[in-house]
């Protein structure tokens, strides 16, 4: 059970394996940095970089790629995805790129092939307001941002 998309490789990830699921049921696929094999990009602490991927894919309509990061990589490093989850349109055809900051306390190198993020597809509802007067009643009502309690 799996949506088939269409994916093309620009020449600088040619060699480089298509992401894949890691095991059956991950919900990701993962990113790897299309970078040059001699210009690995080193990520002070608290500098973000873009980094390509090399691919280009074209999502079905009503669905979108949520460009997330791997918690090993976060937990270990620091690096993490800038604006996660990035958000890859249906109607995009550029190159899928991620944007990385370091905010960990080392210097990062973020060398080519490395899995540097993943992929999610996922499924988005179009919206069109409807404007009226009043809005239907709930238990919750107006309350949030811990109205429930801390424990
Ligand atoms: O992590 C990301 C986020 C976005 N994009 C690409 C695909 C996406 O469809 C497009 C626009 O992204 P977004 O809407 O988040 O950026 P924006 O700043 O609103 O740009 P735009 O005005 O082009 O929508 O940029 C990526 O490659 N990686
Ligand atoms: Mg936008």
């Amino acid at each position: 059970m799996s949506t088939r998309i269409p994916l093309t490789r620009l020449s600088h990830a040619a060699d480089l394996s298509l992401p894949e699921h890691a095991t059956p049921h991950s919900a990701g696929v993962d990113l790897r940095a299309a970078l040059p094999e001699d210009a690995p990009h080193t990520l002070e602490p608290g500098a973000r970089t873009l980094v390509p991927t090399g691919l280009k894919i074209a999502l079905p309509a009503g669905c979108e790629g949520q460009v997330r990061p791997r918690s090993g990589l976060a937990v270990r490093t620091g690096v993490t995805v800038l604006n996660a989850p990035g958000t890859i349109d249906a109607d995009y055809r550029g190159e899928v790129k991620v944007a990385l900051i370091n905010l960990g306390q080392e210097p990062v190198t973020i060398e080519r092939g490395m899995r540097i993020a993943q992929l999610v597809v996922a499924r988005y509802e179009s919206v069109d307001w409807n404007e009226v007067d009043t809005l239907e009643p709930t238990t919750r009502g107006t309350g949030g941002f811990g109205s429930t309690g801390t424990s």
